[in-house]
């Protein structure tokens, strides 16, 4: 038997995505439509711990559709993996009157929701907010879209200079344990050659390849590297590969930029999809379910099946990669 929501309580937690605006906005609109009080957390579930609760109105969300970041900010908090950090936090919901709770972020996100939820039988939905893309029952998260496009405008520029010194670079992008980004900008910026943490990489079949290239007077190339590949990072294989041949290397790291920006309409709308749905969701009784979207239609999925099941690489598009890079 569900309880009655009144006030339900947003937060963002873990890496921030461009979008998570978007998505507050649409989550704190949606709940004041249907006569909610809304409520924000500032620093994720840190701020649980400390308090940081505040009332939010339709005004403390406008004009931030368009804008990086989170305004409610962020955090990675320890203390909540610990029972007494999660008392504490569920004390100070308590304190609020907080019925429900909405939260936007990645798979360690929804793991603490799920336990928090279990423990304090708290009424929570996730929101799929990172630029990882790396969460089973969505097709797609908020800022992947977003991060894409800043790193492909990124290649195009390398891909200028490349091409003006016949230099090889290496462009390291994010994914620690995942290489949807890698793969996706290697794909849209027209990349050589792309190396991802879900297959092993082989340095000689690399070498091979460009070589292959150089032959066929292809005199500069861009190869992907996601940052938790198994070479080590694009510096340690653009050693490697030095040592194998003879070609002017350079090693570009995207780094955080690939976090920032103003979210493309894609995410926005996304967001606010999202946003709405998992208000919806939540004020129908669904409990302990992210929100996604799958073939364009809206889809709850357990937490624990988001969190456990990462969506598995796409082999057609690691093909599709080197059939487009002959
Ligand atoms: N096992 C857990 N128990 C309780 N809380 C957890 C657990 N795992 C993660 N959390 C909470 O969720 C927060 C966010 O998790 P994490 O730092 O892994 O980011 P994320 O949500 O996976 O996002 P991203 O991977 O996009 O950065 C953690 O800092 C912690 O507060
Ligand atoms: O520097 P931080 O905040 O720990 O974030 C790094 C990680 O965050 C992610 O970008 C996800 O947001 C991962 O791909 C990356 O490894
Ligand atoms: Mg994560």
């Amino acid at each position: 038997m569900s309880k009655n929501i009144e006030r339900i309580a947003v937060l963002t937690s873990g890496g921030d995505a461009p979008g998570m605006n978007a998505a507050i906005r649409s989550v704190v609109r949606s709940g004041i439509y249907f006569g909610k009080q809304m409520f924000g957390i500032s620093q994720g579930y840190q701020g649980m711990i400390n308090n940081e609760i505040t009332p939010l109105n339709s005004k403390s969300v406008s004009n931030i559709v368009q804008r990086g970041g989170t305004i409610l900010k962020t955090a990675r908090c320890m203390a909540f993996k610990t029972p007494e950090g999660r008392k504490t936090a569920y004390e100070n919901l308590k304190h609020h009157k907080i019925d429900a709770l909405i939260v936007i972020g990645g798979d360690g996100t929804f793991t603490g929701a799920e336990i928090f939820s279990r423990e304090y039988n708290m009424p929570v939905i996730g929101i799929p907010g990172t630029i990882d893309n790396d969460l089973f029952g969505t097709d797609f998260t908020i800022g992947f879209d977003t991060a894409n496009n800043t790193v492909i405008e990124a290649i195009d520029k390398i891909r200028d200079t490349a091409a003006s010194h016949d230099r090889l670079f290496f462009v390291e992008v994010m994914g620690r344990d995942a290489g949807h980004i890698a793969l996706w900008s290697a794909i849209g910026g027209g990349a050589e050659a792309v190396l991802i943490p879900e297959k092993e990489t082989h340095i000689d079949d690399l070498v091979e390849k460009l070589m292959v290239d150089l032959k066929n007077q292809k005199t500069s190339s861009i190869v992907i590297v996601a940052e938790g590949d198994h070479g080590g990072g694009a510096f340690k294989i653009a050693e490697k590969v030095k040592e194998r041949f003879n070609y002017d290397t350079k090693v570009s790291i995207l780094g955080h930029l690939q976090r920032g920006g103003s979210p493309t309409s894609f995410d926005r709308v996304l967001a606010s999809r999202l946003g709405q749905a998992a208000v919806e969701g939540i004020l129908k009784g669904k409990n302990r379910k992210m929100v996604g979207i799958i073939s364009n239609r809206i889809e709850f999925t357990d937490l624990t099946l988001a969190i456990k099941n990462q969506i598995e690489v796409d082999e057609s598009l690691i093909d599709l990669v080197n059939i487009l890079a002959i």
